[in-house]
C-alpha cells in the first residue's frame, strides 16, 4: 500500500443526525486500496453509524462519501457484492448448517465473477480459513459465541470482497481465536489484496492490525496516522524513572535516549532501578478522548 494507491472510501463532511441529536459533526477521511484501517472511539462515537452508511444501510443526514466509485445511498448489486460486511452481531439462521449456509449465501455471488476475482470463496477452504472445520455441519444455533463470531466473518468473506467491513469481529473471541483471527486478517490483505476498515475496543488489536488509526469522538476525526505517529502526539512523551543515592525519581520527556545518556554520564554507576515506559497509542488515545469530553 502506497499513498499513490487509488481511494477505496472517499469521506468527506459526514454528518448524521438522529432527532435532536448531532451524532456525526463533518467526518471526513479515506481509505486506500490495500490498506487497513482501525476505526477507534468510545461508545456511543458513532462508529457503526460511520460503517453502516458507508455500506449503504443507512442514509446520511449530509456529506459526500464514495465506496469504490460509488455512492452507498444508490449502490446497485453489482456494487454491493465486491463488499463484504460483518455486522456486530447476526443472530439469525440458527437451522442452517455452517457449510450448508455458506454455500447458500456464496451461491448469490456466482453472478458477479469476473476473471480477477473469483466468486464466490471455495466454501471448504473458506471454512478452514475461519477454523471451522470441525463445526461445519452444526446446526448455527448449537455454536458458542465465539465460532459464531468466526462465521460472522466468514458470511462477510464468502463474495470475495475486494473490500471489507468488520465490526468489532473479535469481540467474545479467546485469545487464541482472536490471534488466529489476527492472521487471517494479514492473509486477506497480502495475499487477496483486500481492503479492510475496522472497528475494535482494543487498542492492541489496533496497533498490531491496522496501517492507519482513526479516532472518532465528539462526531469527528480527532486523530488519523500510524500507531507511531499517534503515540508522539502524546504531550510529554515518554517517561522514566530511575534511583539516585536511594531517592526515586521520575520525569516525562520526548528525547528518552539523550534524556538517559545524560543521566549516565552525569552519575554514572550511581544511577540504579532505570524504568524507561514508551508513551502508548492508549494513552494518546485516553488524552484524545479526555480532550473532547472536556470540549463539550
Ligand atoms: N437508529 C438510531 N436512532 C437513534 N439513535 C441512534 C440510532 N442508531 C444509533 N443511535 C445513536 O447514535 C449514537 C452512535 O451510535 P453507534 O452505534 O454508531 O456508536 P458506536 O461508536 O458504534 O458505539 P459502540 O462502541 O458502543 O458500538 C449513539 O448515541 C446511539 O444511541
Amino acid at each position: 500500500m502506497t499513498t499513490t494507491d487509488p481511494v477505496a472510501v472517499e469521506v468527506d463532511g459526514l454528518r448524521m443526525r438522529y432527532g435532536a441529536d448531532d451524532v456525526l459533526r463533518g467526518v471526513t477521511f479515506q481509505v486506500r486500496r490495500g490498506e487497513i484501517v482501525a476505526l477507534l472511539g468510545p461508545n456511543g462515537a458513532g462508529k457503526t453509524t460511520t460503517i453502516e452508511v458507508l455500506e449503504g444501510f443507512r442514509a446520511r443526514s449530509a456529506g459526500r462519501v464514495r465506496v469504490l466509485d460509488a455512492d452507498p445511498a444508490h449502490g446497485d448489486e453489482r456494487w454491493r457484492s465486491r463488499l463484504g460486511v460483518v455486522l456486530q452481531s447476526w443472530r439469525d439462521h440458527g437451522k442452517w448448517r455452517v457449510r450448508e449456509l455458506l454455500a447458500h449465501l456464496g451461491s448469490y455471488y456466482a453472478p458477479y465473477a469476473t476473471p480477477a476475482s473469483r466468486r464466490p470463496w471455495d466454501t471448504d477452504s473458506l471454512v478452514r480459513a475461519v477454523g471451522l472445520t470441525e463445526h461445519a455441519d452444526k446446526k448455527i444455533r448449537t455454536l458458542s459465541g465465539g465460532q459464531r463470531r468466526r462465521l460472522d466473518v466468514a458470511i462477510g468473506l464468502v463474495g470475495g470482497p475486494e473490500l471489507l467491513f468488520l465490526d468489532e469481529p473479535t469481540a467474545g473471541l479467546d485469545p487464541q481465536a482472536r490471534l488466529e483471527f489476527h492472521r487471517l486478517v494479514e492473509r486477506l490483505t497480502g495475499d487477496h489484496r483486500m481492503t479492510i476498515l475496522l472497528t475494535t475496543h482494543d487498542l492492541a488489536e489496533a496497533e498490531k492490525l491496522a496501517d492507519r488509526i482513526l479516532v472518532l469522538s465528539g462526531g469527528r476525526i480527532v486523530a488519523d496516522g500510524t500507531a507511531a505517529e499517534l503515540s508522539e502526539r502524546m504531550a510529554g512523551g515518554d517517561e522514566v524513572r530511575w534511583t539516585l543515592h536511594g531517592r526515586r525519581f521520575t520525569t516525562s520527556t520526548r528525547e528518552s535516549t539523550a534524556f538517559v545518556r545524560e543521566l549516565f554520564g552525569e552519575h554514572g554507576a550511581a544511577v540504579a532501578d532505570l524504568e524507561v515506559r514508551r508513551a502508548s497509542l492508549e494513552d494518546t488515545y485516553m488524552a484524545l478522548v479526555r480532550e473532547q469530553e472536556a470540549a463539550r
